[in-house]
């Protein structure tokens, strides 16, 4: 099985967890993507009823084609689930998400619902965050150089994101500095430290937020929990 077939797999399965009656965050990227489709099948097929909350415009459009019926935070605050892609998970189930660039709204979104499941390829495993891919911030685009300045001074390595030479928005019209920091020995630290710097919006890193995140491997899908507490 190729990349794309293993995110279908998964996207699959997570789509059957879904309970009849659940509000649900919708993630974003191909993995979430492919899980909106999914349930738009089920509620094509079953008349299963359910309600989402979309991390992105493009989400909103997978859901609208699925025929996946949309809510917003302000209506309903509190969510059962949410399910989203990450591009990187490591043995404590905290991750790098961004590189769709849909990073704030996931954030809000997954810390809003009381299960949030990660769905990934087995390439996003990694033992150490940052290994392979960099860590995306948002930032406001009132002063963006500024802000990469006061990163590079933390030794850091921050790139304006560019889509067809010109400055990626996001949805929430900032820009995303993707810093390629390496390894990084602890993620709730530097997650800490980018907080702190003026103009950042939000960043990558979610620590302590995965409650369970499902991995498409050749050998099926495995699930890895967080321990209860
Ligand atoms: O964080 C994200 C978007 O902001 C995506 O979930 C992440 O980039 C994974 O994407 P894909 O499922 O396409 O591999």
């Amino acid at each position: 099985m190729n990349q794309l077939d293993l995110k279908r797999m998964v996207a699959y399965r997570a789509a059957q967890l879904v309970p009849d009656g659940a509000l649900i965050g919708l993630g974003s990227g191909s993995t979430a993507e492919l899980f909106v489709q999914f349930l738009g099948e089920r509620v094509r097929n079953e008349g299963l009823r359910v309600v989402g909350v979309p991390t992105s415009e493009r989400t909103v459009a997978a859901a609208k084609a699925a025929g996946v019926e949309l809510t917003t935070l302000e209506e309903h605050p509190e969510l059962d689930m949410a399910f989203d892609g990450a591009d990187e998970v490591d043995p404590d189930l905290n991750l790098v998400k961004g590189l769709g660039g849909a990073l704030a709204r996931e954030k809000i979104v997954a810390k809003a619902s009381r299960v949030f499941v990660v769905l990934v390829d087995e390439s996003k495993l990694v033992d150490i965050l940052g290994s392979k891919s960099p860590v995306p911030v948002e930032v406001l685009q009132f002063g963006w150089t500024r802000t990469s300045r006061e990163l590079e001074s933390m030794g850091l390595q921050p790139v304006l994101r560019t889509r067809d030479g010109l400055p990626y928005v996001t949805d929430n019209g900032n820009y995303v500095l993707d810093l390629h920091v390496g390894p990084i020995s602890n993620p709730s630290d530097l997650d800490l430290k980018l907080h702190l710097v003026t103009g950042v919006v939000e960043t990558g890193l979610f620590i302590d937020i995965a409650s369970l995140v499902m991995v498409g491997t050749q050998d099926g899908v495995i699930e890895m929990r967080r321990p209860q507490d």
